[in-house]
Protein backbone atom coordinates (compact mmCIF):
# COMPACT_ATOMS: atom_id res chain seq x y z
CA UNK A 1 0.00 0.00 0.00
CA UNK A 2 1.46 3.42 -1.03
CA UNK A 3 -1.40 5.66 0.80
CA UNK A 4 -0.89 5.93 4.64
CA UNK A 5 -3.17 4.20 6.64
CA UNK A 6 -5.04 7.85 8.04
CA UNK A 7 -5.67 8.25 3.80
CA UNK A 8 -6.52 5.03 2.57
CA UNK A 9 -8.91 4.70 5.32
CA UNK A 10 -10.42 8.43 4.51
CA UNK A 11 -10.99 7.19 1.28
CA UNK A 12 -12.90 4.11 2.13
CA UNK A 13 -15.04 6.42 4.48
CA UNK A 14 -15.66 8.91 2.29
CA UNK A 15 -16.66 6.16 -0.73
CA UNK A 16 -19.20 4.35 2.21
CA UNK A 17 -20.60 7.89 2.85
CA UNK A 18 -21.53 8.39 -0.69
CA UNK A 19 -22.82 4.76 -1.22
CA UNK A 20 -24.52 4.93 2.24
CA UNK A 21 -26.95 7.49 0.37
CA UNK A 22 -27.36 5.06 -3.06
CA UNK A 23 -28.26 1.98 -0.86
CA UNK A 24 -30.54 4.05 1.13
CA UNK A 25 -32.53 4.39 -1.50
CA UNK A 26 -32.13 1.40 -3.18
CA UNK A 27 -35.17 -1.12 -3.58
CA UNK A 28 -35.92 -4.09 -2.04
CA UNK A 29 -35.70 -5.99 -5.64
CA UNK A 30 -32.36 -4.49 -6.23
CA UNK A 31 -30.95 -5.57 -2.93
CA UNK A 32 -31.90 -8.80 -3.14
CA UNK A 33 -30.72 -9.29 -6.79
CA UNK A 34 -26.97 -8.27 -4.78
CA UNK A 35 -27.21 -10.67 -2.47
CA UNK A 36 -28.30 -13.51 -4.92
CA UNK A 37 -25.65 -12.45 -7.69
CA UNK A 38 -23.62 -12.66 -4.71
CA UNK A 39 -24.78 -16.32 -3.86
CA UNK A 40 -23.72 -17.38 -7.00
CA UNK A 41 -20.14 -15.85 -7.25
CA UNK A 42 -19.56 -17.79 -4.68
CA UNK A 43 -20.66 -20.70 -5.82
CA UNK A 44 -18.69 -20.03 -8.80
CA UNK A 45 -15.85 -19.03 -7.09
CA UNK A 46 -15.51 -22.19 -4.89
CA UNK A 47 -11.65 -23.16 -6.36
CA UNK A 48 -10.03 -19.35 -5.71
CA UNK A 49 -12.03 -18.85 -2.25
CA UNK A 50 -9.96 -22.45 -0.66
CA UNK A 51 -7.10 -21.56 -2.28
CA UNK A 52 -6.69 -18.29 -0.26
CA UNK A 53 -8.53 -19.84 2.63
CA UNK A 54 -5.14 -22.41 2.48
CA UNK A 55 -3.45 -19.35 2.69
CA UNK A 56 -4.66 -18.63 5.90
CA UNK A 57 -5.04 -21.50 6.91
CA UNK A 58 -0.71 -22.75 6.40
CA UNK A 59 0.07 -19.00 7.84
CA UNK A 60 -2.23 -19.55 11.32
CA UNK A 61 -0.88 -22.99 11.41
CA UNK A 62 2.74 -22.24 11.06
CA UNK A 63 2.09 -18.85 14.06
CA UNK A 64 0.89 -21.95 15.96
CA UNK A 65 -2.72 -20.59 16.46
CA UNK A 66 -4.97 -22.51 18.67
CA UNK A 67 -6.54 -25.68 17.01
CA UNK A 68 -10.38 -24.10 17.67
CA UNK A 69 -9.64 -20.55 15.94
CA UNK A 70 -8.07 -22.35 13.32
CA UNK A 71 -11.41 -24.32 12.83
CA UNK A 72 -13.06 -20.93 12.83
CA UNK A 73 -11.18 -19.81 10.27
CA UNK A 74 -11.69 -22.83 7.89
CA UNK A 75 -13.36 -22.19 5.08
CA UNK A 76 -14.71 -25.64 4.39
CA UNK A 77 -17.32 -26.92 1.34
CA UNK A 78 -19.61 -26.80 4.15
CA UNK A 79 -18.55 -23.58 5.52
CA UNK A 80 -18.60 -22.20 1.61
CA UNK A 81 -22.57 -24.01 1.16
CA UNK A 82 -23.86 -22.00 4.36
CA UNK A 83 -22.54 -18.97 3.39
CA UNK A 84 -24.46 -19.41 -0.13
CA UNK A 85 -27.68 -20.34 2.00
CA UNK A 86 -26.97 -17.53 4.12
CA UNK A 87 -26.92 -14.93 1.77
CA UNK A 88 -30.18 -16.04 0.17
CA UNK A 89 -32.16 -16.45 3.10
CA UNK A 90 -31.43 -12.54 3.81
CA UNK A 91 -32.84 -11.94 0.52
CA UNK A 92 -35.99 -13.81 1.87
CA UNK A 93 -36.55 -11.71 4.83
CA UNK A 94 -38.24 -8.84 4.60
CA UNK A 95 -37.01 -5.29 3.86
CA UNK A 96 -37.36 -3.65 7.17
CA UNK A 97 -36.65 0.01 5.17
CA UNK A 98 -39.01 2.54 4.21
CA UNK A 99 -42.16 0.36 7.14
CA UNK A 100 -43.55 3.33 8.30
CA UNK A 101 -45.60 2.55 11.60
CA UNK A 102 -47.96 4.78 14.00
CA UNK A 103 -49.09 7.10 11.86
CA UNK A 104 -52.42 8.53 13.48
CA UNK A 105 -54.20 12.34 13.22
CA UNK A 106 -53.54 14.49 15.70
CA UNK A 107 -55.72 17.01 16.87
CA UNK A 108 -53.84 20.01 14.94
CA UNK A 109 -54.81 18.08 11.64
CA UNK A 110 -51.42 16.80 10.97
CA UNK A 111 -50.81 12.79 10.49
CA UNK A 112 -47.58 11.71 12.33
CA UNK A 113 -45.83 8.18 11.90
CA UNK A 114 -42.34 6.47 12.32
CA UNK A 115 -40.71 5.21 9.18
CA UNK A 116 -37.75 2.78 9.71
CA UNK A 117 -34.57 4.19 8.29
CA UNK A 118 -30.59 2.04 7.79
CA UNK A 119 -28.19 3.74 10.25
CA UNK A 120 -25.93 4.90 7.44
CA UNK A 121 -22.10 3.57 7.56
CA UNK A 122 -21.46 0.51 9.69
CA UNK A 123 -17.71 -0.18 10.56
CA UNK A 124 -17.36 -3.52 12.13
CA UNK A 125 -14.39 -5.08 13.57
CA UNK A 126 -14.72 -8.89 13.96
CA UNK A 127 -12.91 -12.43 14.57
CA UNK A 128 -11.19 -13.94 11.93
CA UNK A 129 -13.93 -16.31 10.77
CA UNK A 130 -14.55 -15.24 7.09
CA UNK A 131 -17.87 -16.38 6.98
CA UNK A 132 -18.69 -13.11 9.19
CA UNK A 133 -17.73 -11.51 6.06
CA UNK A 134 -20.78 -12.66 4.17
CA UNK A 135 -23.32 -12.63 7.23
CA UNK A 136 -22.11 -9.28 8.11
CA UNK A 137 -22.33 -7.78 4.50
CA UNK A 138 -25.13 -9.24 3.55
CA UNK A 139 -27.38 -7.42 6.73
CA UNK A 140 -26.00 -4.40 6.46
CA UNK A 141 -26.67 -4.54 2.39
CA UNK A 142 -30.62 -5.61 3.37
CA UNK A 143 -31.02 -3.24 5.33
CA UNK A 144 -29.75 -0.25 3.50
CA UNK A 145 -26.55 -0.02 5.50
CA UNK A 146 -22.84 0.69 3.80
CA UNK A 147 -20.22 -1.04 5.17
CA UNK A 148 -16.51 -0.97 6.15
CA UNK A 149 -15.04 -4.95 7.42
CA UNK A 150 -12.19 -4.76 9.20
CA UNK A 151 -12.01 -9.15 9.86
CA UNK A 152 -9.40 -10.17 11.57
CA UNK A 153 -5.95 -10.45 10.11
CA UNK A 154 -5.47 -14.02 10.01
CA UNK A 155 -8.55 -14.32 7.49
CA UNK A 156 -7.22 -11.40 5.17
CA UNK A 157 -7.06 -13.28 2.23
CA UNK A 158 -9.94 -15.12 2.72
CA UNK A 159 -11.96 -12.08 2.66
CA UNK A 160 -10.38 -10.22 -0.07
CA UNK A 161 -11.51 -13.20 -1.62
CA UNK A 162 -15.10 -13.03 -0.88
CA UNK A 163 -14.70 -9.56 -1.22
CA UNK A 164 -14.04 -9.98 -5.19
CA UNK A 165 -17.79 -12.21 -4.53
CA UNK A 166 -19.50 -9.44 -3.04
CA UNK A 167 -17.81 -6.73 -6.00
CA UNK A 168 -19.38 -9.30 -8.48
CA UNK A 169 -23.20 -9.11 -7.15
CA UNK A 170 -23.36 -5.28 -6.38
CA UNK A 171 -21.95 -4.79 -10.02
CA UNK A 172 -24.50 -6.87 -11.00
CA UNK A 173 -27.36 -5.31 -9.07
CA UNK A 174 -26.10 -1.64 -10.36
CA UNK A 175 -25.11 -0.66 -6.95
CA UNK A 176 -22.37 0.81 -5.53
CA UNK A 177 -18.89 -1.29 -5.02
CA UNK A 178 -18.23 0.95 -1.94
CA UNK A 179 -21.43 -0.39 -0.51
CA UNK A 180 -18.96 -2.73 1.33
CA UNK A 181 -15.64 -2.52 1.27
CA UNK A 182 -13.41 -4.93 2.69
CA UNK A 183 -10.21 -3.35 4.31
CA UNK A 184 -7.24 -4.33 2.83
CA UNK A 185 -4.48 -3.96 5.52
CA UNK A 186 -3.99 -5.82 8.74
CA UNK A 187 -2.29 -2.64 10.23
CA UNK A 188 -4.35 -2.30 13.18
CA UNK A 189 -4.30 1.14 12.96
CA UNK A 190 -6.76 0.95 10.94
CA UNK A 191 -8.81 0.10 13.37
CA UNK A 192 -7.71 3.21 14.85
CA UNK A 193 -8.61 5.55 11.78
CA UNK A 194 -12.03 3.48 11.60
CA UNK A 195 -13.60 4.38 14.86
CA UNK A 196 -12.38 8.55 14.95
CA UNK A 197 -14.40 9.03 11.89
CA UNK A 198 -17.62 10.20 12.73
CA UNK A 199 -17.79 12.33 9.63
CA UNK A 200 -18.30 9.14 7.30
CA UNK A 201 -18.68 6.53 9.91
CA UNK A 202 -22.01 6.80 12.10
CA UNK A 203 -21.64 2.94 14.00
CA UNK A 204 -19.05 0.70 15.16
CA UNK A 205 -20.40 -2.68 15.75
CA UNK A 206 -16.79 -4.83 17.50
CA UNK A 207 -16.81 -8.12 18.13
CA UNK A 208 -14.41 -9.59 19.93
CA UNK A 209 -12.23 -9.59 22.86
CA UNK A 210 -11.68 -7.22 26.08
CA UNK A 211 -8.30 -6.12 24.35
CA UNK A 212 -10.38 -4.92 21.34
CA UNK A 213 -13.38 -3.61 23.53
CA UNK A 214 -10.89 -1.42 25.89
CA UNK A 215 -9.11 -0.21 22.96
CA UNK A 216 -12.26 0.90 21.05
CA UNK A 217 -14.23 2.24 24.70
CA UNK A 218 -11.03 4.14 25.38
CA UNK A 219 -10.77 5.82 21.71
CA UNK A 220 -13.66 5.80 19.78
CA UNK A 221 -15.56 8.92 18.49
CA UNK A 222 -18.51 6.94 16.99
CA UNK A 223 -21.13 5.34 18.94
CA UNK A 224 -20.33 1.74 19.55
CA UNK A 225 -22.84 -1.37 19.84
CA UNK A 226 -20.54 -3.54 21.76
CA UNK A 227 -20.50 -7.35 20.35
CA UNK A 228 -18.17 -8.39 23.90
CA UNK A 229 -17.07 -11.59 25.38
CA UNK A 230 -19.41 -14.41 26.74
CA UNK A 231 -19.00 -15.77 29.90
CA UNK A 232 -22.09 -17.75 29.96
CA UNK A 233 -23.34 -19.51 32.55
CA UNK A 234 -25.84 -22.51 33.88
CA UNK A 235 -26.94 -22.84 36.92
CA UNK A 236 -28.81 -26.09 38.10
CA UNK A 237 -30.98 -25.09 40.63
CA UNK A 238 -32.33 -27.08 43.74
CA UNK A 239 -36.18 -27.73 41.94
CA UNK A 240 -34.22 -28.91 38.60
CA UNK A 241 -35.38 -31.64 36.40
CA UNK A 242 -31.81 -33.56 36.33
CA UNK A 243 -32.77 -35.03 33.37
CA UNK A 244 -33.06 -32.31 31.80
CA UNK A 245 -30.06 -30.29 33.76
CA UNK A 246 -28.14 -33.34 32.16
CA UNK A 247 -29.24 -32.62 28.64
CA UNK A 248 -29.15 -28.68 28.58
CA UNK A 249 -24.95 -28.84 30.76
CA UNK A 250 -23.86 -30.97 28.32
CA UNK A 251 -25.16 -29.39 25.06
CA UNK A 252 -24.52 -25.69 26.78
CA UNK A 253 -20.81 -26.57 26.70
CA UNK A 254 -19.74 -29.21 24.36
CA UNK A 255 -21.95 -28.89 21.06
CA UNK A 256 -19.37 -26.38 19.93
CA UNK A 257 -16.55 -24.62 22.11
CA UNK A 258 -15.68 -21.94 20.53
CA UNK A 259 -19.05 -19.41 20.57
CA UNK A 260 -19.16 -16.72 22.51
CA UNK A 261 -22.89 -18.51 23.51
CA UNK A 262 -20.91 -21.56 24.97
CA UNK A 263 -21.09 -22.33 28.94
CA UNK A 264 -17.81 -21.38 30.70
CA UNK A 265 -18.94 -21.26 34.35
CA UNK A 266 -21.44 -24.35 35.87
CA UNK A 267 -23.30 -23.56 38.89
CA UNK A 268 -25.36 -25.72 41.38
CA UNK A 269 -27.40 -26.18 44.19
CA UNK A 270 -25.81 -28.10 46.65
CA UNK A 271 -28.38 -29.79 47.51
CA UNK A 272 -28.57 -31.26 43.99
CA UNK A 273 -25.29 -31.61 43.61
CA UNK A 274 -24.24 -35.57 44.60
CA UNK A 275 -26.66 -36.71 42.18
CA UNK A 276 -26.26 -34.50 39.21
CA UNK A 277 -22.51 -33.76 39.13
CA UNK A 278 -21.37 -36.89 38.90
CA UNK A 279 -22.97 -38.62 35.90
CA UNK A 280 -22.45 -34.66 34.23
CA UNK A 281 -18.73 -35.49 34.86
CA UNK A 282 -18.85 -38.42 33.19
CA UNK A 283 -20.07 -37.28 29.81
CA UNK A 284 -17.31 -33.89 30.11
CA UNK A 285 -14.73 -35.84 30.47
CA UNK A 286 -15.73 -38.87 27.82
CA UNK A 287 -15.87 -35.67 25.72
CA UNK A 288 -12.31 -34.55 26.75
CA UNK A 289 -13.40 -31.51 28.92
CA UNK A 290 -11.30 -30.47 31.30
CA UNK A 291 -13.19 -29.27 34.44
CA UNK A 292 -11.70 -26.73 37.40
CA UNK A 293 -14.17 -26.99 40.44
CA UNK A 294 -14.38 -25.45 43.88
CA UNK A 295 -13.01 -27.54 47.06
CA UNK A 296 -16.72 -28.83 47.27
CA UNK A 297 -16.70 -30.20 43.58
CA UNK A 298 -13.23 -31.18 43.63
CA UNK A 299 -13.84 -33.20 46.78
CA UNK A 300 -17.24 -35.14 45.34
CA UNK A 301 -15.83 -35.23 41.49
CA UNK A 302 -12.31 -36.67 42.88
CA UNK A 303 -9.00 -35.87 42.13
CA UNK A 304 -8.73 -34.99 38.17
CA UNK A 305 -10.71 -32.22 38.55
CA UNK A 306 -8.23 -28.78 38.90
CA UNK A 307 -8.32 -26.32 41.61
CA UNK A 308 -10.50 -23.39 40.20
CA UNK A 309 -8.74 -20.03 41.07
CA UNK A 310 -10.62 -16.53 40.99
CA UNK A 311 -9.63 -15.82 37.22
CA UNK A 312 -11.22 -19.24 36.56
CA UNK A 313 -14.39 -17.21 37.65
CA UNK A 314 -14.25 -14.71 35.21
CA UNK A 315 -12.68 -16.81 32.21
CA UNK A 316 -13.64 -16.82 28.96
CA UNK A 317 -12.45 -20.36 27.80
CA UNK A 318 -14.09 -21.19 24.30
CA UNK A 319 -12.07 -24.13 24.58
CA UNK A 320 -13.56 -27.64 26.61
CA UNK A 321 -12.23 -26.52 30.00
CA UNK A 322 -15.27 -25.66 32.74
CA UNK A 323 -15.16 -23.96 35.33
CA UNK A 324 -17.86 -25.34 38.14
CA UNK A 325 -18.92 -24.29 41.49
CA UNK A 326 -21.64 -25.37 44.03
CA UNK A 327 -23.75 -22.91 45.45
CA UNK A 328 -25.89 -23.02 48.61
CA UNK A 329 -29.32 -20.99 47.20
CA UNK A 330 -30.59 -19.58 43.81
CA UNK A 331 -29.21 -15.79 45.51
CA UNK A 332 -25.64 -17.09 45.79
CA UNK A 333 -26.27 -18.12 41.70
CA UNK A 334 -27.53 -14.81 40.97
CA UNK A 335 -24.46 -12.79 42.83
CA UNK A 336 -22.12 -15.02 41.06
CA UNK A 337 -23.49 -14.08 37.64
CA UNK A 338 -24.15 -10.95 38.38
CA UNK A 339 -20.38 -10.89 39.85
CA UNK A 340 -18.15 -13.29 37.09
CA UNK A 341 -20.25 -13.36 34.18
CA UNK A 342 -20.16 -10.96 30.97
CA UNK A 343 -23.90 -9.92 30.84
CA UNK A 344 -24.23 -12.29 28.20
CA UNK A 345 -26.50 -15.46 28.28
CA UNK A 346 -27.31 -17.08 31.47
CA UNK A 347 -29.47 -19.86 31.88
CA UNK A 348 -31.48 -21.35 35.09
CA UNK A 349 -32.55 -25.50 35.40
CA UNK A 350 -35.27 -25.29 37.12
CA UNK A 351 -38.97 -26.63 37.48
CA UNK A 352 -40.01 -24.26 40.42
CA UNK A 353 -41.94 -21.02 38.61
CA UNK A 354 -40.85 -18.35 41.48
CA UNK A 355 -37.08 -18.88 41.60
CA UNK A 356 -37.05 -19.33 37.40
CA UNK A 357 -39.14 -15.63 37.38
CA UNK A 358 -36.50 -14.31 39.93
CA UNK A 359 -33.02 -15.63 38.06
CA UNK A 360 -35.37 -14.02 34.82
CA UNK A 361 -35.84 -10.32 36.56
CA UNK A 362 -32.42 -10.12 38.72
CA UNK A 363 -30.00 -11.96 36.22
CA UNK A 364 -28.76 -8.51 33.88
CA UNK A 365 -28.09 -10.21 31.36
CA UNK A 366 -28.66 -9.78 26.96
CA UNK A 367 -30.34 -13.32 27.16
CA UNK A 368 -31.72 -14.54 30.21
CA UNK A 369 -33.10 -18.62 29.73
CA UNK A 370 -35.26 -20.94 31.60
CA UNK A 371 -34.67 -24.65 30.91
CA UNK A 372 -32.66 -24.16 27.61
CA UNK A 373 -29.12 -24.07 26.27
CA UNK A 374 -27.18 -21.15 26.08
CA UNK A 375 -26.09 -21.61 22.53
CA UNK A 376 -29.43 -21.05 21.69
CA UNK A 377 -28.71 -17.19 22.43
CA UNK A 378 -28.41 -16.44 18.33
CA UNK A 379 -30.29 -14.51 15.83
CA UNK A 380 -30.93 -17.70 13.33
CA UNK A 381 -32.61 -19.78 16.37
CA UNK A 382 -34.41 -16.42 18.05
CA UNK A 383 -36.07 -16.11 14.37
CA UNK A 384 -34.21 -12.61 13.39
CA UNK A 385 -33.21 -14.84 10.45
CA UNK A 386 -29.49 -13.80 10.79
CA UNK A 387 -27.36 -12.12 12.62
CA UNK A 388 -24.74 -9.32 13.12
CA UNK A 389 -23.45 -10.60 16.59
CA UNK A 390 -24.69 -10.42 20.05
CA UNK A 391 -25.07 -7.26 21.51
CA UNK A 392 -23.96 -6.90 24.99
CA UNK A 393 -24.50 -3.31 24.88
CA UNK A 394 -28.16 -2.26 26.88
CA UNK A 395 -28.55 0.64 24.53
CA UNK A 396 -29.69 0.30 21.10
CA UNK A 397 -29.48 -3.44 20.37
CA UNK A 398 -29.74 -5.94 23.15
CA UNK A 399 -28.67 -9.55 22.94
CA UNK A 400 -28.66 -11.23 18.96
CA UNK A 401 -28.53 -8.34 16.00
CA UNK A 402 -30.82 -8.96 12.86
CA UNK A 403 -32.42 -6.28 10.57
CA UNK A 404 -33.75 -4.40 12.26
CA UNK A 405 -30.44 -3.91 15.19
CA UNK A 406 -29.26 -1.87 12.11
CA UNK A 407 -32.01 0.08 11.77
CA UNK A 408 -32.98 3.46 12.68
CA UNK A 409 -36.36 5.11 12.75
CA UNK A 410 -37.33 8.60 11.74
CA UNK A 411 -40.45 10.76 12.23
CA UNK A 412 -42.99 11.35 9.00
CA UNK A 413 -45.22 13.97 9.21
CA UNK A 414 -47.74 14.61 6.61
CA UNK A 415 -49.75 17.63 6.62
CA UNK A 416 -51.75 19.89 4.01
CA UNK A 417 -50.68 23.18 4.07
CA UNK A 418 -51.59 22.54 8.55
CA UNK A 419 -49.51 25.65 10.73
CA UNK A 420 -48.86 25.60 14.12
CA UNK A 421 -51.04 27.60 16.24
N1 LIG B 1 -20.79 -11.11 21.26
C1 LIG B 1 -20.58 -11.62 20.05
O1 LIG B 1 -21.43 -11.58 19.18
C2 LIG B 1 -19.29 -12.26 19.71
C3 LIG B 1 -18.20 -12.18 20.56
N2 LIG B 1 -17.02 -12.76 20.21
C4 LIG B 1 -15.91 -12.71 21.13
O2 LIG B 1 -14.67 -12.53 20.44
C5 LIG B 1 -13.62 -13.16 21.16
C6 LIG B 1 -12.87 -14.15 20.33
O3 LIG B 1 -12.36 -13.61 19.17
P1 LIG B 1 -10.84 -13.17 19.04
O4 LIG B 1 -10.43 -13.40 17.63
O5 LIG B 1 -10.04 -13.75 20.12
O6 LIG B 1 -11.07 -11.66 19.34
P2 LIG B 1 -10.05 -10.47 19.30
O7 LIG B 1 -10.65 -9.44 20.18
O8 LIG B 1 -8.67 -10.90 19.55
O9 LIG B 1 -10.10 -10.01 17.77
C7 LIG B 1 -11.27 -9.56 17.15
C8 LIG B 1 -10.92 -8.45 16.17
O10 LIG B 1 -10.50 -7.29 16.88
C9 LIG B 1 -9.20 -6.88 16.44
N3 LIG B 1 -8.48 -6.36 17.60
C10 LIG B 1 -8.25 -7.00 18.77
N4 LIG B 1 -7.61 -6.20 19.64
C11 LIG B 1 -7.42 -5.02 18.99
C12 LIG B 1 -6.80 -3.77 19.34
N5 LIG B 1 -6.28 -3.59 20.55
N6 LIG B 1 -6.78 -2.79 18.43
C13 LIG B 1 -7.31 -2.96 17.21
N7 LIG B 1 -7.90 -4.12 16.82
C14 LIG B 1 -7.96 -5.13 17.69
C15 LIG B 1 -8.58 -8.14 15.87
O11 LIG B 1 -7.59 -7.77 14.97
P3 LIG B 1 -6.23 -8.61 14.78
O12 LIG B 1 -6.57 -9.63 13.77
O13 LIG B 1 -5.26 -7.59 14.35
O14 LIG B 1 -5.89 -9.26 16.10
C16 LIG B 1 -9.80 -8.78 15.20
O15 LIG B 1 -10.09 -8.16 13.97
C17 LIG B 1 -14.27 -13.91 22.26
O16 LIG B 1 -14.15 -13.14 23.42
C18 LIG B 1 -15.73 -14.03 21.80
O17 LIG B 1 -16.66 -14.17 22.84
C19 LIG B 1 -16.86 -13.42 19.03
C20 LIG B 1 -17.93 -13.52 18.18
C21 LIG B 1 -19.22 -12.95 18.44
N1 LIG C 1 -24.47 -16.81 17.52
C1 LIG C 1 -23.45 -17.67 16.97
C2 LIG C 1 -22.15 -17.52 17.68
C3 LIG C 1 -21.41 -16.27 17.33
C4 LIG C 1 -20.01 -16.42 17.85
O1 LIG C 1 -19.77 -16.53 19.03
O2 LIG C 1 -19.05 -16.55 16.97
P1 LIG C 1 -17.54 -17.10 17.26
O3 LIG C 1 -17.12 -16.68 18.63
O4 LIG C 1 -16.78 -16.48 16.19
O5 LIG C 1 -17.62 -18.58 17.14
C5 LIG C 1 -23.87 -19.11 17.09
O6 LIG C 1 -24.54 -19.45 18.03
O7 LIG C 1 -23.42 -19.91 16.26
Amino acid sequence: MTESVHDYMTRLGQAARQASRVLARASTAQKNRALHAAADALDAARTELTAANELDLAAARASGLEPAMVDRLALTPKVIDSMIEGLRQVATLPDPIGEIQGMRYLPSGIQVGKMRVPLGVIGIIYESRPNVTIDAASLCLKSGNATILRGGSEAIHSNQAIARCIQQGLAEADLPAAAVQVVETTDRAAVGELITMPEYVDVIVPRGGKGLIERISRDAKVPVIKHLDGVCHVYVDVAADLDKAIRVCDNAKTQRYSPCNAMETLLVHQAVAARVLPPLAAIYRDKGVELRGDAATRELLGGDVLEASEDDWFAEYNAPILAIRIVDSLEAAIEHINHYGSQHTDSIITENFSDARRFLTEVDSSSVMVNASTRFADGFEYGLGAEIGISTDKLHARGPVGLEGLTSEKYVVFGDGHIRT
